[in-house]
């Protein structure tokens, strides 16, 4: 018998590479994506489309340092997890790494807001939808009310 498959979604399937950089403190870069792209306002992990021929982990290497003017070790990007997320016009199979050591200090080249996020407040924040998923994830693994520690 052939398996029941939904018909209802027609769109493309577009591929992201999403990177959550993680500092000495255990907090989380988060940043807003900007006015007059899709979600705007709204809090993500930096990255984007993987071009053609490209790896995930080149594709974040070339978005980081696009983006933020920093550039993660190609060895320390571990991955994570992954979101598969239908959107009303596309579906969006997004590898996700985690990564704790870069070169560069983070500055925003695209006029996006950023935020060094604690795991407790990443959970909080208006996050695309894809990424609520993630952020669960990725806040399980890190240290919890370290702020309280220091
Ligand atoms: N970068 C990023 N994109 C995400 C996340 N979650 C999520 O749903 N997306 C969606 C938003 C966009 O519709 C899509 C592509 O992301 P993007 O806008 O960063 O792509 P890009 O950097 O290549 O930007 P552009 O050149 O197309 O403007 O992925 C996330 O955590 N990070
Ligand atoms: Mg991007």
């Amino acid at each position: 018998m052939t398996p029941q498959v939904s018909k209802k979604f027609k769109g493309p399937v577009v591929w992201v590479a999403a990177c959550a950089l993680i500092d000495a403190d255990g907090r989380v870069l988060v940043t807003q994506r900007p006015k007059g792209k899709d979600h705007a306002g709204l809090w993500e992990f930096p990255g984007g489309k993987i071009e053609p021929g490209e790896s995930p982990e080149q594709t974040l290497v070339r978005e980081l340092y696009e983006e933020l003017s920093v550039e993660p070790c190609l060895d320390c990007l571990e991955p994570l997890t992954f979101a598969s997320h239908a959107y009303l016009d596309f579906h969006l199979i997004m590898p996700t790494y985690v990564c704790r050591q870069w070169d560069g200090f983070v500055r925003p080249t695209e006029g996006q807001a950023t935020k060094w996020a604690w795991a407790e407040d990443i959970v909080r924040l208006p996050l695309v939808p894809a990424d609520v998923p993630l952020a669960q994830q990725l806040a399980a693994r890190l240290p919890k009310g370290r702020r309280f520690l220091t």
